[in-house]
């Protein structure tokens, strides 16, 4: 378990104080993707580097699998971070060094012999799938092939701890969902517990157990994946929930809408169907389906499902009432007139 406990962190700049994180409590569970969301300046960036001492936090402590690491220096600190294994947005790879130089680089520090290098940096390779690029300089690879150099380097000294400082941040559509189903085979096959940081809920969405949303130092909310998506509570995590599952209505659709809109989020689409056809047929209301989309969160669907409803005033309530409670939420958009 990763525990911060009232982790305070204060730069000065030019004698004025700016608070970087501010009281910060939280615990990580062991084996968990934590994902840690927020806008730029947040404190994202500054929480995560205190959980291997990158930054040392003006007040609080973090223990790391039992260990306090803030109460650490020199070796011992040297040593602890060992456990902790980190990968970057720009990757910070050594231009003059290969692929298996830059992963050795990791093995050499912490003491290991010709010999348990060669095979180790071996079998790390095969692991992120770059066993033929071992001989490449950094230049000659693409994006998500050096962040897979990365992710080798930060494994080779079997840390129990991943941390992603917004690593797929600099790649394409397809190479970030590459590398975050890495993350996700690493996290399950080798057990280790994985720190994501973002300011995008695509990322949070794909692998993600828990999320913490940060704003101004401190967190706002914190919970599992799914629940925060169907019951956000905070503004900030709403819009980043929004911009996940908002369904946009074509302006021609929505000025000849006559009845009451609502969104209704259910989980799966079968689910769905039954829902509706049961409400179609207990009361007395007419359902035009305008848009829908499913969302996969950490692999759970999650339908969306824009609906027009045609009726009597007080049947059109009660049916969205009976929705309600039998789906994930129902949010009424624009009542008929
Ligand atoms: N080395 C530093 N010196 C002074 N202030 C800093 C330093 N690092 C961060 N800060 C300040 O601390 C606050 C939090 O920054 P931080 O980089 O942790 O946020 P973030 O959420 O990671 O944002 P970003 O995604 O832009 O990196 C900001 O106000 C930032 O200006």
């Amino acid at each position: 378990m990763i525990d911060i406990q009232q982790v305070t962190k204060i730069y000065t700049l030019h004698r004025t104080k700016v608070v970087g994180v501010d009281h910060v409590s939280l615990q990580i569970e062991s084996g968990e993707i934590f994902g840690i969301i927020g806008h730029s300046g947040a404190g994202k960036s500054t929480l995560l580097r205190c959980i291997n001492l990158l930054e040392r936090p003006t007040s609080g402590r973090i223990i790391v699998e039992g260990t306090d690491i803030t109460s650490l220096s020199g070796e011992a600190l040297r040593e602890a971070r060992l456990k902790i294994g980190m990968i970057f947005q720009q990757f910070c790879l050594i231009r003059s060094k290969t692929v298996f130089e830059n992963i050795a680089f990791a093995l050499k520090a912490a003491g290991k012999t010709r010999a348990e290098i060669e095979a180790r940096v071996h079998e790390l390779l095969e692991l992120v799938g770059l066993s033929d690029k071992r001989d490449a300089y950094p230049s000659q690879l693409s994006g998500g092939q050096k962040q897979r150099v990365g992710i080798a380097r930060a494994l080779a000294n079997n840390p129990s701890v991943l941390l992603c400082d917004e690593a797929t941040s600099a790649l394409d559509p397809a190479t970030t969902s590459s590398i975050l189903q890495l993350l996700k085979q690493i996290n399950r096959e080798l057990g280790i517990t994985v720190v994501v940081i973002t300011h995008e809920m695509e990322v949070i969405k794909e692998i993600c157990d828990r999320v913490a949303v940060m704003q101004n130092g401190q967190i706002v909310e914190i919970g599992r994946v799914y629940d925060l998506f169907t019951q956000p509570q905070h503004p900030l995590t709403r819009s980043f929930v929004e911009h996940i599952l908002r369904l946009d209505v074509p302006e021609r659709l929505w000025q000849a809408r006559s009845g009451t809109l609502v969104r209704v989020l259910f989980q799966g689409p079968a689910a769905e169907q039954a829902i509706l056809s049961d409400t179609l047929q207990t009361f007395r209301v007419r359902a035009n389906i305008l848009h829908g989309k499913i969302e996969y969160i950490n692999d759970t669907p999650l339908g969306v499902l824009l609906l027009e409803l045609n009726g009597e005033k007080e049947e059109v309530e009660r049916a969205i009432h009976y929705v309600a409670e039998r789906t994930k939420g129902v949010e009424v958009i624009d009542r008929a007139a």
